[in-house]
């Protein structure tokens, strides 16, 4: 697999320390709050299972999987809910964890579903940023790394469901996509 992958941009322990930082600001931010965070399956799910070891508050965890991106590396446009919440978010303050923010489609959509629902506060923790391939007006209120706009894959992030489990971040050989 490592034959796959151009440069690598973060390694494992980049990774590690730079999620032990967002954890001990979301610890400090979210004290008191009981958050119900939920991870955006499936690319969230290595980064959402590390962070919450290191969020030292109560909390509660939900999963939601939404897709748009299949088989491609260039998003459908089309965010379809997967698999929905177990539980109510009415009148909670929801921490969203998210692997990456590309177009940003994905994250408005969500936010947009769960304001619906009268989520008390929604917060976005998110990864990987990609902003220079915004095409919707949309931050993150908690971010750990910046990347420039080449497509990635690692630590949960796919290309056709694959290198989800290489333990570092890096950028895809576009040969891979382009045969
Ligand atoms: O900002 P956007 O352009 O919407 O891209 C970001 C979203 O795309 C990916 O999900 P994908 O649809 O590939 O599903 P997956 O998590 O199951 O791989 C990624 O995990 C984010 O959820
Ligand atoms: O660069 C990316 N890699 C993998 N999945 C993604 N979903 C949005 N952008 C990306
Ligand atoms: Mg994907």
């Amino acid at each position: 697999m490592r034959n796959d992958i151009q440069e690598v941009l973060y390694n494992a322990e980049q990774i590690q320390a730079k999620v032990k930082e967002l954890g001990e600001t979301l610890t400090r931010d979210f004290e008191g709050r009981n958050p119900l965070v939920i991870c955006v399956l499936k690319g969230a799910f290595i980064f959402m299972s590390d962070l919450v070891k290191e969020i030292d508050v109560p909390l509660e965890i939900d999963f939601m999987a939404v897709s748009s991106y299949g088989q491609s590396t260039k998003s459908s446009g089309v965010v379809k809910i997967i698999k929905d919440l177990d539980v109510s978010v009415e009148g909670r303050d929801v921490l969203i964890v998210e692997d990456i923010i590309d177009s940003g489609l994905t994250l408005s959509y969500l936010i947009d579903v769960l304001e619906r629902r009268n989520a008390k506060s929604v917060t976005i923790v998110t990864l990987f940023d990609k902003p220079a391939r915004r095409t919707v007006d949309l931050e993150a209120d908690y971010k750990g790394f910046t990347l420039p706009d080449a497509f990635v894959v690692g630590y949960g992030l796919d290309y056709a469901e694959k290198y989800r489990n290489l333990p570092y971040i890096g950028v895809l050989k576009p040969e891979v996509y382009e045969k």
